[in-house]
């Protein structure tokens, strides 16, 4: 049996830089893992059949499931025809822009290269994962790190203090591809600061990170969403230093000094709609 975290993520600052040729957006964003995790256990099978348990009615329990795609993907690729037993605890809220999905995804590569024994190299499971989805390459190392093309060109950054996160999920989810469509249809507006968010980071300063906090997506998503804007104002009024919508929403995150901080905020908001959670930063993915 093996036992693996998969980590959610938040986007701490996230410019798009222009439009492919293959629909995707060229994206400029840093990428942060966070302490939020669901937990995948892998089993053995009797037989050569991959099965998959999931405890949340809210993502797809089968071949729909990127878990699901992931393990089929690894055969597909390898000579392995060895079957498994996958089981998913899912905490991370599904839809909301921390890349819960492909967190799992990433976990499910990860895991069944090891539990299956294939021995694949980080290169051929990054490439791998960029066919899963534009944000599982992060997630296979996780950390913090600069993401550019589709997501998958990943430069390292240097880890940030645990700082804590106050996160609010409203009590709905969008979909990634919308967002990105509606962005299409908007001019286009200011973009964060992505060399002050850098700088910030090699500094490791707090403080200068939740100022350079910026994603063009959230007044995208915000357009289609205003109670977005609310819930980020009754953050910076509960004592968040920061907030800021995380990749395409609906999640909004706040930062605070570290995470009893974090429990302090989460607690002044009482009038927020949906799932108040509390947690901190967290550094790549040694099981990984
Ligand atoms: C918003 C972010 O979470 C920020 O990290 C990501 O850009 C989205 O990552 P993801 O959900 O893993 O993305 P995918 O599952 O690959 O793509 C979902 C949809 O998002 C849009 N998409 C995604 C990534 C990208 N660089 N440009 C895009 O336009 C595409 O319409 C795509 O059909
Ligand atoms: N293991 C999984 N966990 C969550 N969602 C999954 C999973 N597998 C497939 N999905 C589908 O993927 C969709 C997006 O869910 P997810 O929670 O990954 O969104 P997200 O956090 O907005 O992703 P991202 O931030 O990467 O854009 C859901 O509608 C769900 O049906």
């Amino acid at each position: 049996m093996l036992e693996l975290a998969a980590h959610a993520k938040i986007n701490l600052s996230l410019d798009i830089k222009g439009r492919r040729a293959d629909g995707y957006h060229e994206l400029e964003t840093v990428m942060q893992s966070i302490a939020l995790h669901d937990r995948l256990v892998f089993s053995a099978a009797a037989d050569g059949a991959i099965s998959l348990e999931c405890d949340s009615g809210e993502v797809p329990a089968g071949p729909e499931n990127l878990v699901y795609r992931a393990a089929l993907l690894l055969r597909e690729n390898t000579r392995c025809r060895r079957g498994v037993r996958i089981s998913l605890a899912k905490r991370i809220p599904v839809a909301a822009g921390l890349g819960g999905g492909s967190a799992d995804a990433a976990a499910a590569l990860a895991g069944l290269n090891r539990f299956w024994n294939l021995g694949l190299p980080p290169a051929v499971l990054c490439s791998l994962a960029a066919v899963l989805g534009a944000d599982v390459p992060f997630c296979l190392r996780g950390g913090t790190a600069l993401a550019r093309g589709k997501g998958e060109l990943l430069t390292p950054l240097p880890a940030l203090p645990a700082m804590g996160v106050v996160l609010a999920k409203p009590p709905f989810g969008v979909s990634t591809a919308r967002v990105y469509a509606a962005y299409d249809q908007r001019p286009a507006g200011p973009g964060p600061d992505t060399a002050a968010m850098l700088a910030a980071i090699e500094q490791r300063d707090p403080a200068a990170v939740a100022r350079c906090l910026g994603n063009v997506l959230e007044p995208v998503t915000a357009s289609l969403h205003p109670v977005i804007n609310d819930i980020r104002r009754a953050l910076l009024r509960a004592g968040a230093m920061n907030a800021l919508m995380s990749g395409s929403g609906p999640a909004v995150f706040g930062l605070c000094r570290d995470e009893r901080e974090a429990g302090r905020v989460a607690a002044r908001l009482t009038d927020v709609p949906g799932k108040i959670l509390v947690t901190r930063l967290a550094g790549n993915c040694p099981a990984m």
